[in-house]
């Protein structure tokens, strides 16, 4: 793959004197008596990234120097921020469920309901009151717990908006792809035409200023582009930011690159999650990295528009964690694998040792099944959950990605839930909790490895149970105090390693962190005593 530089990197050419930079290891070439000057210069707009053209990424980003696990590559600011389609009723400012507000405010200008009366009169809803008050009459949320369809418009409507309000940065947002000629033909186009294009140009009055291709372009490059803000607590609403820099960041479904919003401010933080080298180019997950082939690449064909066809895509075993393998009905050791992995609507799936064959068809009608199977359990339903992994046992192979989301699920229920309370768990519960956790530690590890959330959750759930065992099994007088103190350390070293990638979180969406840093001053401690 060849990746071009674009004109955007520094490049300060003069002959005579030669030095390279530290921060980018580019080389420079300067006049003596500009050394100075163009060294200054440099030295602000040097950074651990640029950006570089390619034929099939389109812009992308590569890594200027070697980049160590957690370093920072760059941060930035929410350009945009809005509701995500679908999302329920929520105050446009800050994005609380209106659901869970006791006496809402109504806008007096546009009728739109907020959590109370300042985040109404903000300046950031200004503009977009101007606009919406002309289609005050059609305005009626009234239901707070179902999705009303006027919010997919506002999102949208602030990015257009910019055009008039902030032309700089609407130049900028006008310069990222939205792939109005592939989205044309998609349902969403439709959809978008009635809920968003009519109703801003013939509702809201709208038509004059802004043409038909222009507000799909705005829906296109939010689709294409934005990425999910997570909010803690009542926020927990989906709500978008469009972030120029990291929107640059091509997708690979096993990335090289974490990211960090933080909920007040909506700044990103991007963080290299694993070493990578000089010239490496840098990728994030544009979608779940749990998820099973199929869902993921349907994902990125349907709102990216593109063929998914990295590394983990082409591996029928993706990466062997077999996170979409089933087991062959006809022999006792048998998994099934996808034969053309990229042709999911035609490809057989073959049993290894037997070669026993399956239909895409068929696979798609089981896996459809036992998602709507899954979907139907209660979310702490510890028993179902169990009962479902017993089951399909035969059917799935262990890593599958249904089992895996249960096992999500009964990892934080075990210990969490107030039936199965972590003091109040048997030993083999306990025993239990450790080895769930641990299945989807082997799974994190390849799929979403390094510093990333996936892993630091997972691990700081594995510490306590591997703790209460220690701890329970040398009071029973069943191991020698060598023995728990060897016990001990191991729970240290994954509880620090948690720490430290639950410390790089955002601190409002994880009060794990501080729990964590908590706990291991008290281990450290304790074991200074023993
Ligand atoms: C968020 S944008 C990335 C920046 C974009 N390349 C540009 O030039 O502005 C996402 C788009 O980049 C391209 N892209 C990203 N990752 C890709 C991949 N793994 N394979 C093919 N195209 C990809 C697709 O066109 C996708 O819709």
């Amino acid at each position: 793959m060849s990746l071009e530089e674009s004109p955007i990197t520094c490049n300060l050419f003069r002959a005579k004197s030669s030095q390279i930079c530290g921060g980018c290891e580019e080389v420079f070439n300067f006049e003596m008596e500009y050394q100075n000057k163009e060294w200054s210069i440099h030295k602000t707009s040097c950074k651990p990234y640029k950006i570089v053209s390619n034929e099939k990424f389109g812009r992308c980003l590569v890594a200027t120097r070697n980049l160590k696990p957690g370093e920072i590559i760059f941060g930035e600011n929410a350009t945009i921020v809005g509701p995500k389609q679908g999302c329920r009723p929520c105050c446009l400012k800050c994005f609380t469920s209106l659901d869970s507000v006791a006496s809402l405010f109504r806008c007096p200008g546009c009728n739109f309901p907020f959590c109370q009366e300042q985040c109404a009169k903000s300046p950031e809803h200004e503009a977009e009151c101007v606009v919406l008050s002309r289609a005050r009459s059609c305005i009626s949320i009234n239901d707070m717990s179902k999705s009303h369809p006027v919010y997919q418009c506002i999102t949208p409507l602030r990015c257009i908006l910019l055009k008039s309000t902030q032309p700089k940065l609407f130049e900028a947002f006008s310069g990222l792809v939205h792939h109005n000629d592939l989205r044309r033909q998609t349902q969403m186009w439709r959809i978008y035409q009635v809920n968003i294009v009519q109703f801003l140009r013939n509702v809201c009055g709208l038509a004059n200023q802004f043409s038909e291709e222009e507000i799909h372009a705005a829906c296109g490059v939010l689709d294409v582009n934005a990425f999910e803000i997570r909010l803690p607590g009542s926020k927990r609403q989906q709500v978008l930011g469009l972030f120029p820099i990291a929107s640059m960041m091509s997708h690979r479904c096993v990335s090289n690159t974490h990211h960090v919003i933080d909920s007040n401010t909506y700044e990103m933080t991007v963080r290299a999650s694993v070493p990578i080298k000089k010239g490496e180019q840098l990728f994030t997950t544009y979608t779940l990295p749990l998820d099973g082939t199929n869902d993921r690449r349907s994902v990125l064909r349907q709102s990216k528009m593109f063929e998914c066809d990295c590394p983990r895509c082409s591996d029928p075993t993706e990466c062997l964690t077999f996170l979409s393998a089933l087991r062959c009905p006809r022999c006792p050791i048998g998994i099934m694998l996808p034969i053309r992995p990229l042709e999911e609507n035609e490809t057989e799936w073959q049993c290894s040792p037997c070669s026993y064959q399956l239909d895409a068809a068929d696979v798609t009608q089981l896996i459809d099944q036992l998602k709507e199977e899954f979907e139907n359990i209660g979310p702490k339903d510890v028993e179902k959950l169990e009962e479902f992994l017993s089951r399909h046992a035969s059917s799935l192979h262990p890593n599958h990605f249904l089992f895996t989301s249960v096992r999500q699920s009964l990892s934080q229920l075990y210990g969490r839930d107030e039936r199965y309370l972590l003091n109040t768990l048997t030993m083999e519960q306990l025993e239990r909790k450790v080895s769930i956790c641990q299945q989807l530690l082997s799974v994190a590890d390849v799929v979403e490895p390094g510093l990333t959330r996936l892993r630091g959750v997972t691990l700081y759930e594995l510490y306590a149970p591997m703790l209460l065992l220690a701890k329970r099994t040398y009071e029973a007088g069943h191991c020698t105090l060598a023995e728990f103190k060897e016990r001990i350390v191991a729970v240290e070293a994954i509880l620090s390693e948690a720490t430290k990638i639950l410390l790089l979180e955002d601190p409002a969406s994880t009060e794990g962190a501080a729990c964590a840093v908590q706990a291991l001053n008290q281990i450290q401690r304790w074991i200074a005593s023993l």
